[in-house]
C-alpha cells in the first residue's frame, strides 16, 4: 500500500485521456506524445508536457514508459462475475443462452470453494485487460457475494458489485424471496459499501425474473442505504421484452417496471436498452440514468444494434461494458472496436473517433457511476492506469512505432490491441499488473 508521505513519481509515457465528454466538447481528447504524470500518494498531483512537470519537480525519480501508450484505467460499467466460465456460448438467443449457458453455471456459486475459484478467475480477467473499476452483477449467493468482496480487495480492484436478486422463471435454487432479499442485501451493504474501495450496487437480474415484491425490496434497500448504485438489464432482447409486457400489464414499458419502484436515478445503471421507447429514453434522461452498451454482447446474443444516436439526442448517458458471458471477453478495446462497427454499419449510426472510444472506455464510466476520483488523468485524480506496451515483433508495435501521432496509435489500440499488450495496471497508484 501507498503510505500517507510516500515520495511522489513521474511517469513519463506517451499518454492520452480525455477529461471531457467529446460527444459535447469538440476538443476532449488531451494526447500528449511525451507526456508526464506526477504521481504521489497515488494521487496525480500534476500532468502535461514531460519536459514542463520535469521543470517544476527536478528532484522527483521518473519511470520511463515511453514506446507503449498510457491510458486511464478502463471502467467496466456491465460484466457478470458468475459467467466468466461459460464465455463462448455463441449462437443462442438471450432466453435459451440463459437456460443453456449461464443458469446452470450461476447455479454452482451455491457451492463457495467454487464461488472463490471463479472470483478469482474473474477479477484476474478484468485486471489483466487493463479495467480498474468495475460495475459487476454479482451472484445470486451471498457467500459468492462476499468471496468477490474479499478477492476484490484482496488484488485492489474497484468493485461496485451486489446480490442479484430473482424470485421468478429462472431455476428454483435462484430464486429468493423480497424478505430475504432484504435481509441479506442489508447484511452485505453493510459489511462491503465503503469498505476500502468496495462499493454495493442492488441488483435485480431484470424485471422478466423479479415481482414487484422483489423490485419493492430493491427501492427499500436503496432508500435506506444511499449512496448504494443500483443496476439491471432493460430491452435487450424483443422476446424478453413481451414477457415482461405480459407479466406487467399495467407498467407504461420495460423502464416503467423500475420507474414505478422508484429505482431510476443518477446511480442507475441499465444494461442494454437495444430497444427502447422514446418515452423511456426521455425518463432516462430526466432521472440522468446511464445505458451500458455491450456491443459484442449484443453480436453474439444477435440481440440488436444499439440505437446510440437516440440515446445521445435524447440526452442519456452511456458507458461501455463487456457483459462478460453473453460478451466475448474483458477487453474494453474490442469493445470499443465493437461498437464502431457497429454504428458503422447500422443506418443513422454515429460515426466514432478514437476519442469516443477512449471515453466511453474510461470517463463516460466513472460519469456512470458518480466516481469523479477516476477515469482521466487530470491532478486530483487517482492513478488508475494501463500502460499498453506491445511485444516486439507484433503489428500493433510496429503501428505504435511508425503512428505519425498519439491519436493514430490509439485508433491502433482499439483496431487491434487485446489484453496480451497490458503491460501494467496501477489502481489508485498501486501496480495491480506487471512491474
Ligand atoms: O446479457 C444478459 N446476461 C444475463 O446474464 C442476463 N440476465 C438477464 N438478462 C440478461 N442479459
Ligand atoms: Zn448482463
Amino acid at each position: 500500500m501507498t503510505s500517507p508521505t510516500s515520495a511522489p513519481t513521474l511517469y513519463r509515457a506517451t499518454y492520452l485521456h480525455t477529461p471531457r465528454n467529446p460527444f459535447t466538447h469538440p476538443d476532449a481528447l488531451d494526447a500528449q506524445s511525451d507526456g508526464g504524470l506526477l504521481v504521489q500518494d497515488g494521487v496525480i498531483r500534476a500532468a502535461g508536457p514531460f519536459a514542463d512537470i520535469r521543470a517544476a519537480h527536478p528532484d522527483a525519480p521518473v519511470t520511463d514508459l515511453r514506446g507503449g501508450l498510457l491510458l486511464p484505467g478502463f471502467i467496466d460499467t456491465h460484466v457478470h462475475y458468475p459467467q466468466v466460465r461459460v464465455i463462448g456460448g455463441l449462437g443462442l438467443p438471450l432466453l435459451d443462452w440463459l437456460d443453456q449457458c449461464a443458469l446452470p453455471e450461476e447455479a454452482r456459486m451455491a457451492d463457495l470453494a467454487y464461488a472463490r475459484g471463479v472470483a478469482r478467475d474473474f477479477i484476474g480477467g478484468l485486471i489483466g485487460a487493463g479495467t480498474t473499476t468495475a460495475l459487476v452483477f454479482g451472484s445470486h449467493f451471498a457467500g459468492a457475494v462476499d468471496a468477490f468482496f474479499e478477492e476484490a480487495t484482496r488484488t485492489g480492484l474497484r468493485a461496485v458489485t451486489g446480490l442479484v436478486v430473482s424470485d421468478r422463471l429462472l431455476r428454483g435454487e435462484l430464486h429468493t424471496t423480497p424478505q430475504r432479499a432484504y435481509d441479506e442485501g442489508r447484511a452485505l451493504i453493510e459489511r462491503w459499501h465503503g469498505a476500502g474501495r468496495n462499493l454495493y450496487a442492488v441488483t435485480p437480474r431484470f424485471s422478466l425474473s423479479a415481482s414487484e415484491g422483489i423490485l419493492d425490496a430493491c427501492a427499500a434497500l436503496m432508500r435506506d442505504f444511499p449512496g448504494v448504485r443500483f443496476t439491471s438489464h432493460v430491452n435487450e432482447n424483443t422476446r424478453e421484452i413481451q414477457t415482461v409486457r405480459d407479466l406487467f400489464p399495467g407498467a407504461r414499458d420495460y423502464l416503467d417496471t423500475y420507474e414505478r419502484a422508484g429505482l431510476v436515478g443518477r446511480h442507475s445503471v441499465l444494461a442494454h436498452n437495444v430497444h427502447p421507447t422514446d418515452r423511456e429514453l426521455s425518463v432516462m434522461a430526466a432521472h440522468r440514468c446511464t445505458a451500458a452498451h455491450c456491443p459484442c454482447s449484443n453480436s453474439a446474443l444477435g440481440s440488436g444494434f444499439f440505437p446510440l444516436r437516440r440515446h445521445l439526442d435524447a440526452g442519456v448517458h452511456v458507458s461501455l461494458g463487456s457483459d462478460v458471458g453473453g460478451g466475448t471477453g474483458f477487453s474494453l478495446l474490442k469493445e470499443g472496436l465493437q461498437a464502431h462497427f457497429m454504428q458503422n454499419l447500422m443506418p443513422g449510426g454515429v460515426p466514432l473517433s478514437p476519442a469516443h472510444l477512449l471515453y466511453l472506455a474510461t470517463l463516460a464510466g466513472a460519469e456512470a457511476l458518480d466516481l469523479p476520483h477516476t477515469g482521466s488523468f487530470e491532478p486530483g485524480r487517482a492513478f488508475d492506469a494501463v500502460h499498453l506496451n506491445p511485444a516486439p515483433g507484433t503489428p500493433l508495435d510496429a503501428v505504435f512505432r511508425h503512428a505519425a501521432s498519439p491519436e493514430r496509435a490509439l485508433a491502433a489500440a482499439f483496431a487491434t490491441g487485446t489484453p496480451a499488450d497490458v503491460a501494467r495496471v496501477w489502481i489508485g497508484g498501486d501496480t495491480v499488473l506487471g512491474s
